[in-house]
């Protein structure tokens, strides 16, 4: 029950709900117990004794019984129901609040389709479990001891006769139970496998059709159905093997009784009515008993769920904000960044940056230039907190980025991707992004500036077309656009520009740097690029090779230089006459860089 206890935080403040639902379940099944009372009062004191004059308050009876257990099972099914949807509402938003506080780290392993299924088929089970689940189970408690009870007052030989057959009938429903949960289980596990498969090629339709895949995937898919349609047969099997032996148990325990309940009666140490009334309340137990199985599996799944939640909800936060982090007055940030001997790797792996020193004075445009896998995005994951540094210290302002509130930090600065996320909602949404207070005018012009504008007044809706949510119907370039704009309208102290235009072309580019040059005067700029022409303006470019920094310097004293930067710009300008090199080689020979 420790999954149930840790979750008590969620249902105990529903208590009132709980508490009065099972009263009310207790209330029904105590009610369900007044039949068998009245039958046998209508054989052996009305039909017996010829009282037919009792008959019509005793249909009155049934009427009053029957309206109270009907009204006693709504209202069971109404703070059952009450209480099972505030719980899962609780733990849905604890979950999506948690999924915002988890770091990148956690989401670098995460699964989408594990976490989809947490947040919804696991708080499903959880929501049945707490809202009737739990009670149900109380309610076969309640019905075999109240059954139990009234057979044994009745006659309590005849009742431990009777019931001789329920051990049997619970250790089959138990045994039932066995088999049947881990066959859910796979099941379970064969439909998520079906989905992620149905998933991934709608994702990935493109790639599959360009590679006219088509029949490969529709064999994929055919296994995976199979699986499941195995997986569906064999749970039916269990079915048809377990149901019969349960029936018979019953049905024994039901020859039984009319057996020795017949002689007894023949005997006139019972009264025919008597013996009406334990044939119903033999059903009475028995019934219940049949689902024990089904309450059990109710109880391990939603167990199992519970733990998948929890684990989640438990889940460790790598970067968070010390108990008095230091809340930035964005009036007052000016943008000074500093890399102080700076060593990063990630979780089980080869240091990905090593003893890396950057000054980014306030305002000043700082490129990177490297190979893949060179730990340029790295260096800019630090800086936004992404990963907490552990050897050396990044300073914003002098401030360690540690010891400043994640939110504020954040706040100072505007990323653009290469990968731009766009949400489905409309360009101006998009644009406007985490923002209050836009104007449609400041949007406009971050639009212009980032040469966006054009091609959206083209869009049918204009700003107020809506995008799917990897942006469909926009190509990359354009996408990259709109992250551009977006960046704009944040007016941030620290731009960031990771491969922000790889996607464009080298005209627009051209433009859109002209819209930069505005953009970037008074903010400290980083710029990863793997086009010189990108950085050729930066105040320092630095060339990292394997995470350590092997140039830096200004375009023109790289240019001087024999090294990678200069190797970069001939393969890049290989077209061009190669009188800039020649200049700053002159230069360099002057002592001038
Ligand atoms: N989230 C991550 N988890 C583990 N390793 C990572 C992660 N991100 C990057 N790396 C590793 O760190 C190293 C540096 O990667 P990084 O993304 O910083 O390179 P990059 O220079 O930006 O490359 P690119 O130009 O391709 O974007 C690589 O070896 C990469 O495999």
């Amino acid at each position: 029950m420790d999954v149930f206890r840790q979750l008590k935080r969620f249902y105990w403040v529903e208590r009132k709900f709980l508490l009065t639902s099972i009263v009310c379940l207790m209330f029904a099944t105590a009610l369900g117990l007044v039949y068998p009372n009245l039958l046998r009062i209508l054989i052996d004191d009305v039909i017996k004794e010829e009282q037919y004059g009792k008959v019509p308050a005793l249909a009155l009876t049934v009427v009053g019984v029957v309206t109270l257990k009907g009204l006693m099972q709504f209202l069971h099914g109404f703070f059952g129901g009450r209480l099972g949807n505030r719980v899962a509402f609780r733990l849905r938003n604890a979950c999506y609040d948690k999924l915002q506080s988890l770091s990148f780290q956690y989401y670098d392993k995460a699964k989408t389709g594990d976490l989809m299924s947490r947040l919804t088929a696991d708080l499903e089970a959880i929501r049945n479990f707490i809202g009737f689940g739990f009670a149900q189970i109380l309610n076969v408690v309640l019905m075999v001891v109240f059954g139990g009870a009234m057979m044994l007052s009745i006659h309590w030989q005849l009742t431990l006769i009777t019931l001789v057959t329920i051990p049997l009938l619970v250790f089959t429903a138990l045994r039932f139970e066995r088999k049947i949960h881990p066959a859910f289980q796979e099941m379970r596990r064969a439909l998520s496998s079906l989905t992620t498969a149905v998933q991934e090629n709608i994702t990935g339709v493109r790639t599959v059709k360009s590679f006219a895949r088509e029949p490969h995937e529709v064999n994929k898919f055919s296994v995976k159905n199979e699986a499941y349609q195995t997986n569906q047969i064999g749970a039916a099997k269990i079915w048809a093997h377990y149901f019969p032996i349960m029936e018979l148990c019953a049905n024994i325990s039901a020859v039984i009784l009319l057996l020795a309940g017949g002689m007894l009666v023949i005997r006139g140490e019972l009264k025919l009515g008597e013996l009406v009334a334990f044939f119903s309340l033999t059903w009475y137990i028995i019934g219940p008993m049949w689902g024990i199985g089904f309450h059990i599996n109710n109880y391990t799944q939603s167990k199992a769920s519970g733990e998948r939640v929890l684990n989640l909800l438990n889940e460790h936060v790598h970067v968070k904000n010390l108990e008095h982090a230091i809340v930035l007055d964005d009036q007052l940030v000016k943008g000074h960044v500093r890399f102080n001997n700076v060593t990063f790797n990630y979780p089980d792996k080869a240091p990905a940056l090593t003893n890396i020193s950057i000054d980014a004075p306030a305002g000043s445009v700082i490129g990177f230039l490297g190979a893949t896998g060179s730990g340029k995005s790295t260096v800019i994951q630090l800086l936004m907190r992404a990963y907490n540094v552990k050897e050396g210290s990044i300073t914003l302002d002098g401030m360690d980025i540690r010891d400043i509130d994640v939110g504020s930090l954040r706040r100072q600065m505007a990323p653009v991707f290469q990968e731009t996320f766009l949400f489905s909602a409309s360009i101006r949404t998009n644009l406007a992004y985490g923002m209050q207070d836009v104007t449609d005018e400041q949007i406009e012009h971050a639009a212009k500036l980032a040469k966006a504008h054009d091609f959206i007044m083209e869009m049918p809706e204009g700003y107020d077309t809506i995008v799917g949510e990897r942006g469909m119907g926009l190509s990359g370039g354009q996408k990259q656009r709109i992250a551009i704009a977006r960046a704009l309208i944040k007016n941030p102290h620290i731009l960031i520009l990771d491969d922000a235009t790889s996607a464009v072309d080298m005209e627009t580019e051209h433009e859109i740097q002209a819209g930069f040059k505005e953009l970037m005067a008074g903010r400290t700029t980083f710029i990863i690029a793997h086009r010189i022409s990108s950085l050729r303006h930066a105040d320092e470019i630095i060339v990292l090779d394997q995470g350590v920094i092997v140039q830096r310097g200004t375009h023109q004293q790289l240019l001087a230089q024999h090294g990678p930067y200069r190797d970069t710009y001939k393969i890049q300008y290989a077209d061009f006459p190669l009188e800039e090199l020649e200049q700053a080689g002159a230069q360099w020979k002057e002592g001038a860089l």
